[in-house]
């Protein structure tokens, strides 16, 4: 059988020869390294929001220590030389099953302040595609500018007024983003005492909204432009940002808002993927928001398998607690059609930009291969519940 994508493991004979292939030699292999190491390289305030979670952080912890309790089981000698990691999704031929999940302002992560570009530059280069988040700092037409044969998703916050969703939609269609996403369990901003304690987020300067503000039905609700009264556009921001209104009695509406693939982000309940897919939407985002949004809630991974057969075939995108290789091979063997990685390359960006980014998706892709390659599971199709065992 010809495999056209190539061996994600062979990263690991490049680092080792690092001296010859030119790979960065101050980029770390563990999340719990770049972590730490972005933690002392960005902002306190920064640190803050990306880091925090809602409450104690206890479901965004449990988030990624529930994966412990699956194990992969080898299987020997089944013809693993060769892997094949590629997915199809939505009718997009894609080389890996990674996304990089939406980040609002993840801008401010890169020392010049224009990460949401470096990212969309590495999505190209990696050919992962990006999520860019309604925040992006930079205008979302030129962060689309930068994905080169990579395709883009579009997230949507729904604000208040319809005409301001519409806009944007419109704008990400006209981009060339080939795909919504939009975002349901962050109507209202989550519980974050990190935030709260040094009395800080972000968006609330405004200076990193220029996404928002660069729209041009956005800014007609303005009695001043941003140019002129910063603070005051940012407080109509966040008045506006998002319609805590929104149920399921608007899902037709939703759906009429494009015709590109159209997914929901935060569904974690088997009967909501039920009545989005029957409602006419395209895909489920099953995630908890990397638990930023509510605490006490129970590990996006251990819903994952009833929000898979609920959706009935439909495309499953998974995020929350993906912080190495391993994750991604469970999260695929429990059914997710694509998993996408979060705070891990927001780090990357904080310590080396674009090359950070690419580090951390080719370190964790070769992780999954190499998994796969050793416990002999050649493709993704060969992964499924029957690969795990689930500790009592
Ligand atoms: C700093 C930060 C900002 C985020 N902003 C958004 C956003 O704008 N839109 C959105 O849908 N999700 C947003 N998320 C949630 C992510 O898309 C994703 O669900 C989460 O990061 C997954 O959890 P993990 O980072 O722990 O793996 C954000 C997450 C972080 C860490
Ligand atoms: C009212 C919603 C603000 C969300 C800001 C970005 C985001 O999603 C986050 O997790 O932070």
């Amino acid at each position: 059988m010809e495999h056209e994508t190539p061996n994600y493991g062979d990263y690991q004979l490049e680092v080792y020869l690092r001296g010859l292939t030119g790979v960065r030699e101050d980029l770390p292999f563990t999340f719990a390294e770049l972590e730490a190491r972005a933690h002392a390289t960005l902002p306190p305030d920064i640190v803050s929001y990306v880091a925090g979670g809602a409450g104690n952080e206890y479901t965004q912890n449990a988030n990624v220590t529930a994966f412990d309790r699956w194990g992969v089981i080898p299987r020997m000698l089944v013809g693993a030389a060769r892997r094949d990691l590629s997915i199809n999704l939505f009718g997009m031929a894609l080389p890996t099953p990674l996304l990089l999940a939406p980040i609002g302002v993840i801008g401010l992560c890169a020392q010049d302040g224009h990460g949401d570009l470096a990212t969309a530059r590495a999505a190209a280069t990696s050919g992962v595609p990006m999520i860019a988040s309604t925040l992006t700092v930079d205008p979302l037409e030129e962060v689309a500018a930068q994905f080169g044969e990579t395709p883009g998703f579009f997230q949507l916050y729904n604000p208040k007024d319809r005409a301001v969703a519409e806009s944007f939609v419109s704008r990400a269609e006209a981009a060339g983003f080939k795909g919504i996403v939009v975002t349901l369990d962050t109507l209202q901003l989550g519980w974050r005492p990190r935030d709260l304690k040094l009395g800080n987020f972000p968006q609330l300067k405004g200076h990193c909204l220029a996404n928002y503000f660069s729209d041009p039905v956005f800014r007609t609700k303005l009695a001043k432009p941003p140019e002129e009264d910063v603070r005051a556009a940012a407080l109509v921001w966040a008045s506006e940002l998002s319609d805590p209104t929104l149920n399921w009695n608007d899902l037709a509406w939703l759906r009429s808002l494009t015709k590109l693939p159209l997914l929901l982000k935060g569904i974690c309940h088997p009967e909501d993927a039920k009545r989005a897919i029957d409602g006419g939407i395209d895909g489920i985002y099953c995630s908890n928001h990397g638990g930023r949004q509510a605490n006490g809630g129970i590990p996006a991974i251990d819903l994952l398998p009833t929000v898979v057969e609920a959706a009935g075939g439909a495309p499953v995108v998974f995020d929350s607690g993906v912080r190495g290789g391993e994750h991604i091979v469970k999260a695929l063997a429990l059914g997710a059609s694509a998993v996408a990685i979060g705070r891990p390359y927001a780090y990357g960006l904080a310590l080396g930009g674009e090359d950070g980014i690419v580090h951390v998706l080719r370190s964790l892709l070769a992780e999954a291969d190499l998994l796969m390659a050793i416990d002999g599971y050649p493709t993704i199709a060969d992964l499924n519940p029957d690969a795990l065992h689930a500790r009592a």
